[in-house]
């Protein structure tokens, strides 16, 4: 039977569920189970079975992990074409061929998200609409959460007590007819306008319904109602719709990912055979142990079971660092010893963050420890000014309705169009019913003075040059709008270093397109322009490059790393401060930090420090409330801050027999066990609330200590009780600090111990 091969090395649920060819098909399972693994051995199944490539349609969620995707199958299944992409590359597939049912030419144009606000923005402004003091990012928020949970526009209803929401229902209809007007959509048009047409249109749907017979879904669990809606259209005759995913790995709410999408797959699709898969094939024991206890604190979720094989492995590491700077500089010292003693590679490592403004210092850190690293960072490159400004000369081409472009261009570089002329061309153009372009090629009969509507008219004519390219490849489309717009010329003149880089960043643009030109079979400008408008975030990152890893914890997903660290784990930072009020954020956030832990294999270190640059303010870190709800007691608690603080001593004015017992008797010496429970560090205002977690923290009476005495916080380092008040479980005390100056302390709910304790 020639499918063993498929299912050699799979347990046997895996193996059940790569083997399943008919009917709908539920994996639900952890981390690291063997979830994506399984979705392209089922593809490769399916193929074996004689399922032609062109029924099977897999969607993921970034383009990396189906390129991965595509590279597995093409080991599994060499040389067939599965169609496999991101929902919203499929959605501008789908709406190229069949835009009409929803007002759309076959060149509609993609709009980013600072498109998409321009276009709000002059909307607002065309139809003088009340925004009752809401500003248009606000406003667009809204109405990507409303198409999100697939609201259409003409659908959505101001509900009472929602201010925003009388906004909303004014801008959005009107919004939506501009995009339409402009042949242009937003990113969540590209799931909504699909949703809408199979919807809309029951042929239509049997229609792709037969097309893509098997359809494939992984990371399931960050689906939106939207999404739901086209999964759910594409497998009604044909229900062979698999989904993998995890509950507790859903980090998209905010995007409007719903995790009831889920309940309703087994409400909608009653004989949906569900597989569990159980063992985890990643991470070492006490990492997922580590993981596990965390996730166990929400509570909605379902309890699931994982385990492992491979022994509890290291000890997960809880690093306490003075500062962000030397939190980096530990981390880059520990990666370079690893190196050098030719342990780990570069690649091994992983290093992720909250918010991509925690990079700095790590970035810094790793260069000047000569640690190669790659930062995978979203979009930048077809965001930058030089390059938006180009590509949207091929836009306008493409798509003469395309206002955003028209505004873009028509003065880049300057020629001596200002904004009264271009202001003036928008009234005519709404007057008139008309794109901006066509008032612009009636520019003499738009009132302008003779010498500006000739200006209009030599820019309307390099249009209709750069359209006539269009044809050809894209490379010669660039190079027929720089060679009419003197763009480089341009730059070249100014002599500004920055303007240097525009150019650099412009020839890569030039090789960029020479690969797409080479590569692409069907190729063509709409493909090219589509492939630089859906990038993610994790397109850049290259998976066989000798490199350190840093990147977001939302970029990880899916991932997985042999050594991986977490940086910041401070309250206000994991979890966000965002969610500090919300529940169900909060839970978001500990999903989050659950994706990041589970993408270890063999070590993981977390890590907090004692202050922060951070936003402009130093401040006194606290550390995340996550870590008292993980097993700190088999932790390897390491703390780098004594030592620090000791280095800087002399700037205090402590006498200096003192200073000497100190050095000779040092409290927690640095990079060493503390012999103290884990809890004692953690001095959150839960720890205060919880009384569970008070109970772990080290029992030292407060009548121990003693005016002078020398102390040490965990937070603050060593200090000394300069003031003591009250008795029992009332004794106060105020202690200097070398560093962060004086403080007060309730002892018995502090974690403050006699230094030589
Ligand atoms: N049966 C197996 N035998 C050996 N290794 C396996 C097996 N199944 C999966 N693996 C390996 O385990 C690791 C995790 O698998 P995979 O990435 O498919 O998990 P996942 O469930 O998709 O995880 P996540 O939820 O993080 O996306 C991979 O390195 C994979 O190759
Ligand atoms: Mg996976």
């Amino acid at each position: 039977m020639p499918s063993t091969k498929l299912t050699e090395g799979l347990n046997a649920a895996q193996a059940e569920a790569v083997l399943h060819v008919d009917g709908p098909l539920l994996i639900l399972a952890g981390p690291g189970s063997g979830k994506t693994r399984v979705v392209t051995h089922r593809i490769a199944h399916l193929l074996e079975q004689g399922v032609p490539a062109h029924a099977i349609l897999a969607l993921t969620f970034t383009n990396k992990a189906a390129e991965e995707m595509r590279r597995r199958v093409g080991t599994l299944a060499p040389g067939q074409r599965v169609w496999l992409s991101t929902f919203h590359r499929f959605g501008a597939k789908l709406l190229r061929k069949y835009g009409d049912y929803v007002g759309l030419s076959p060149n509609f144009t993609i709009y980013d998200a600072g498109d998409a606000r321009k276009t709000l923005k002059r909307v607002i402004e065309a139809q003088r609409l009340q925004t009752g003091g809401y500003t248009a990012d606000r406003i667009g928020h809204a109405i990507s959460d409303a198409k999100n949970k697939l609201i259409t526009a003409d659908k959505f209803k101001a509900t009472s007590g929602r201010p925003i929401s009388h906004v909303v229902a004014e801008a959005y209809p009107a919004y939506q007819r501009k995009l339409i007007e402009s042949d242009a959509v937003d990113f969540d048009d590209l799931l909504l306008h699909v949703a809408q047409m199979l919807h809309d249109n029951p042929e239509l749907r049997r229609e792709l319904d037969r097309q893509f017979r098997y359809v494939l879904v992984d990371e399931y669990q960050d689906t939106n109602r939207a999404q739901y809606v086209i999964l759910r259209a594409l497998s009604v005759d044909y229900p062979n719709l698999a989904a993998t995913g995890d509950p507790d790995q859903s980090i998209y709410g905010w995007r409007g990912a719903d995790i009831k999408n889920i309940l309703e797959f087994e409400r909608d699709y009653p004989n949906v055979k569900v597989v569990r898969l159980e063992q985890n094939y990643r991470s070492t024991g006490l990492i997922l142990q580590a993981a596990d206890e965390l996730i166990a604190h929400n509570t909605q979720r379902k309890q699931k079971r994982l385990f492992t094989e491979k022994g509890p492995g290291a000890p997960v590491r809880l690093a306490v660092y003075g500062d962000q700077d030397k939190e980096a500089s530990g981390i880059a010292r520990q990666i370079r010893e690893a190196i050098d003693s030719g342990e780990r590679r570069a690649s091994d490592f992983a290093i992720f963050y909250r918010i991509n403004a925690l990079s700095r210092s790590i970035e810094r850190a790793l260069r000047e420890a000569r640690v190669p690293f790659q930062m995978v960072r979203g979009q930048e490159f077809f965001q930058r000014k030089e390059i938006k400004d180009v590509l949207a000369y091929c836009q306008l081409a493409a798509n003469p309705r395309d206002d955003v472009a028209f505004e873009r261009t028509v003065n880049t570089p300057a020629r001596g169009i200002g904004k009264k002329t271009i202001d003036a061309l928008a009234e005519h153009a709404y007057r008139t019913g008309s794109p901006m372009l066509e008032a612009a090629r009636h520019a003499d009969a738009t009132g302008l003075p003779a010498r500006t509507a000739k200006k209009v008219q030599a820019f309307v004519e390099i249009i209709d040059d750069v359209t006539r390219a269009v044809t050809g490849s894209v490379e010669e489309l660039l190079g027929v709008v720089l060679d009419r717009t003197d763009y480089l010329e341009k730059l070249k003149a100014t002599g500004d270093e920055e303007d240097q880089n525009r150019i650099e960043n412009i020839q890569e643009l030039l090789t960029d397109a020479r690969q797409f030109d080479e590569q692409s079979d069907e190729g063509g400008l709409e493909e090219y322009l589509e492939r630089a408008w859906l990038v993610n975030e994790t397109d850049n990152w290259e998976n066989d490059a000798d490199k350190v890893t840093m990147m977001t914890l939302h970029a990880a997903k899916g991932l997985e790393f042999p050594v991986a660290y977490i940086v910041a784990l401070e309250d206000g930072i994991l979890p966000h401060e965002r969610s500090l009020q919300d529940p169900n954020q909060l839970e978001e956030e500990r999903r989050l930090a659950f994706v990041g832990i589970t993408r270890a294999m063999q070590n993981l270190q977390l890590s907090y420090v004692a202050r922060r640059d951070y936003r402009g303010q130093r401040r006194i870190a606290i550390p995340s409330s996550f870590l008292m709800e993980m097993p700190r007691g088999q932790m390897d608690v390491v703390r780098e801050e004594v030592e620090v603080q000791l280095d800087t001593w002399d700037a205090d004015p402590w006498d200096a027999e003192e200073l000497e017992e100190w050095r000779q008797e040092p409290p927690p010496a640095p990079a060493k066990r503390l012999p103290v429970d884990i809890a004692g560090l953690m001095t959150t205002a839960a720890a205060l609330a919880d009384d569970s977690a008070e109970k772990a923290l080290p029992r030292v009476s407060p009548e121990v200590f003693r005016q002078g005495m020398v102390v040490v916080h965990p937070e603050f380092g060593p200090g000394k009780i300069v003031a003591l008040s009250g008795s029992g479980k009332g004794r106060k005390a105020t202690i200097r600090f070398a560093k962060a100056g004086e403080r007060r302390f309730v002892l018995a709910h502090s974690p403050v111990r006699p230094a030589q304790g």
